[in-house]
């Protein structure tokens, strides 16, 4: 089966050049990511401190409620002239400021605890499926998505942010919207105590509704202001979306020039590089200013709201004052409930930038999961450890094939058996490291069977060696830990592979992949395969950075050490293949298969 053309629409859609997936499918997504974390294994503590963000929310509640109270009674006091009131009235302003910053900073303590246990699973989530399957390698190969990496880093912590005021998690927002909704009730009573009885006239009659002129005021304010707002932030949610998606390209354009600056250093390449790494700015350049006009529209439409909202109230309840109907301590306690009152009802108008910034986070997180969770069909089937005893590696009616679908070559039927030694040849460009992908299960793409002996016996050294951080000694027991082996032997292994030179450093942390040349690289891939023994050895152009006396002392140590081993190698140089037993030549997308030896007869 040939498997569907790889999915690369993210960009397209980020890019607005398609439509967006179905909201309903996109809401499913964003319920089963938010409440994923509360039934993990994790589960006890993140309810404990749910429950105990909540309880603090609460006191803050109250906390709000006592310092209206308080200015009701100290203008009230102000009005009475009552000085004796006053000592006892700064007393208790003390107590509710001890009391605010009291929740305010449990408040922080508790949701910094949840936000790095929740990040901190999360993480690990996205991680181990990121890894398993070898999706990580497929997501890269097709270029599915881009920037995971910031995805896993930098949406995963934003998503789980219980911050401050207004946290960016949606949790964080899920629970501050319900304490909004219970401090409105909260201060809609006080409201009730200065409100009038509202009527509305309707057919000849008036028609008497609940609750008072405040509290329906506010109401209509902040439902007609809500959906303002809603309405003028639109494109700011877009642009926000899209700043993301440019600083992480324009970040990972910065790595990649870091990671070849000596050869853009050598060629003097610094301005055609400024030249790139500023058309990727200038994206940045341009969203910003779309992004400021579009803050700027929701800036001023919230500011608006904000300071007629603080203005309201008096119209409504100052002529009630000058009526001698209610205190002048009423005023000012109708006042701040009523924007205690619509301030709380109108979340959604303050929240919005982070409302904003969390649905674009849900986009790129489902976009990771989808490319993670999406796997295309395997065109190739590959079953490790599926071979007969003799066999290393067995094809059937193998034929590979671009991610895209074009064929790229076929090779039909290959029998490998152990202790041969392979050369694979061919002009470049025809194949040759995707038919070693095929054979090690990295290439899906294409029909056929491949078998191969299990997995853990073989190795594949590519041309460029992936040395990881840490020491020389880490890079050279690399994939096992370097606990594993003994001094002794990674010292007697650098002098085999002539790199005794830096035995002394073994144990220093260093960058070593810019440190060591290409050459010793290939020398630390020859220290490796000594040092693994594995029984079946795939090696890609690994001896192409070698001078000859070096490379072909890379298969002689090898062979020496390891007689029975099978070897597949792609190797430009014929010399080199002198220490093969058997040839795959790949021309005009077939391959044919030779002996070394009747080639040389
Ligand atoms: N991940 C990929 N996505 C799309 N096309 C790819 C991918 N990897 C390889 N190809 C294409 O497959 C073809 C064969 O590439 P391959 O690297 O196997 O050639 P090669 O024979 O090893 O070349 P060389 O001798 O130059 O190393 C090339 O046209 C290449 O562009």
């Amino acid at each position: 089966m040939i498997p569907p053309p790889a999915n690369v629409d993210e960009t397209r859609r980020e890019a607005g050049l398609q439509s967006n997936q179905p909201a309903r499918e996109r809401w499913a997504h964003a319920w089963r990511t938010s409440t994923r974390y509360f039934v993990s294994d994790d589960w006890k503590w993140a309810w404990f401190l749910v429950a105990c963000y909540c309880a603090i929310e609460v006191g803050t509640t109250y906390a709000f409620l006592l310092a209206n109270q308080w200015q009701r009674n100290f203008f009230d006091a102000i009005e009475q002239r009552q000085g004796g009131l006053f000592l006892s009235l700064v007393f208790a302003f003390s107590m509710i400021i001890l009391l605010q910053i009291g929740t305010s900073f449990a408040h922080n303590i508790v949701g910094w605890t949840l936000s790095i246990r929740w990040r901190k699973w999360m993480t690990e989530w996205y991680l181990g499926r990121w890894f398993a399957r070898d999706r990580f390698y497929e997501i890269e190969r097709l270029r599915m998505i881009d920037n995971p990496d910031q995805r896993i880093a930098e949406d995963v912590k934003e998503f789980t942010s219980m911050g401050t005021v207004y946290g960016t998690s949606p949790l964080s927002i899920l629970i501050a919207l319900i304490f909004s909704v219970i401090r409105a009730v909260a201060f809609g009573a006080i409201l009730l105590e200065t409100s009038s009885p509202i009527s509305i006239p309707l057919f000849g009659y008036r028609i008497p509704l609940p609750g008072g002129d405040l509290i329906w005021f506010a109401i209509i304010y902040v439902l007609v202001g809500t959906t303002v707002i809603t309405w003028i932030g639109r494109p700011f949610v877009r642009r926000r979306m899209r700043e993301q998606h440019y600083d992480a390209d324009f970040r990972s354009d910065l790595i990649h020039v870091r990671r070849n600056s000596e050869q853009i250093a050598f060629s003097g390449a610094q301005g055609t590089e400024q030249g790139g790494l500023r058309v990727a700015f200038e994206n940045i350049r341009r969203n910003w200013y779309r992004l400021m006009l579009a803050n700027a529209g929701l800036q001023v439409g919230q500011g608006f709201y904000q300071q007629v909202m603080g203005i309201i109230p008096l119209f409504l309840t100052v002529p009630k004052y000058f009526a001698g109907a209610i205190s002048f301590g009423q005023v000012q306690a109708a006042r701040d409930a009523f924007s205690q009152f619509s301030g709380t009802l109108s979340y959604i108008v303050t929240a919005y930038p982070s409302i904003a910034r969390q649905i674009a986070n849900f986009n790129r997180l489902k976009a990771l999961d989808d490319a993670i969770d999406q796997e295309r069909p395997r065109g190739i089937g590959f079953t490790p450890g599926g071979t007969p005893d003799g066999v290393a590696i067995s094809a059937t009616g193998l034929v590979l094939r671009r991610p895209n679908g074009e064929p790229l070559m076929e090779v039909s039927d290959w029998t490998i058996r152990d202790g041969e030694r392979w050369v694979i040849e061919g002009p470049s460009g025809t194949g040759k490291t995707t038919l070693l992908r095929a054979i090690a299960g990295l290439w899906p793409d294409g029909a056929g069977q491949v078998a191969m002996t299990k997995r853990g016996s073989a190795m594949l050294v590519p041309q460029r060696l992936y040395l990881p951080l840490g020491t020389l000694k880490n890079a050279i027991c690399f994939p096992d830990r370097a606990e594993d082996h003994d001094d002794a032997t990674i010292a007697a292994l650098l002098e085999r592979v002539r790199l005794d030179a830096h035995a002394d450093a073994m144990h220093e942390l260093r960058m070593w992949q810019d440190e060591l040349s290409p050459g010793e690289q290939q020398r630390v891939a020859l220290a490796r395969i000594l040092l693994q023994r594995p029984s079946l050895l795939i090696v890609d152009e690994a001896t192409s950075a070698l001078d000859a006396d070096n490379a072909a002392h890379f298969y002689q140590a090898v062979i020496a050490a390891m007689p029975d081993a099978t070897i597949v190698s792609v190797v430009h140089n014929e010399k080199l293949a002198a220490y093969h037993t058997h040839r795959l030549r790949l021309h005009h997308g077939h391959a044919t298969i030779s002996m070394i030896a009747e080639d040389a007869a």
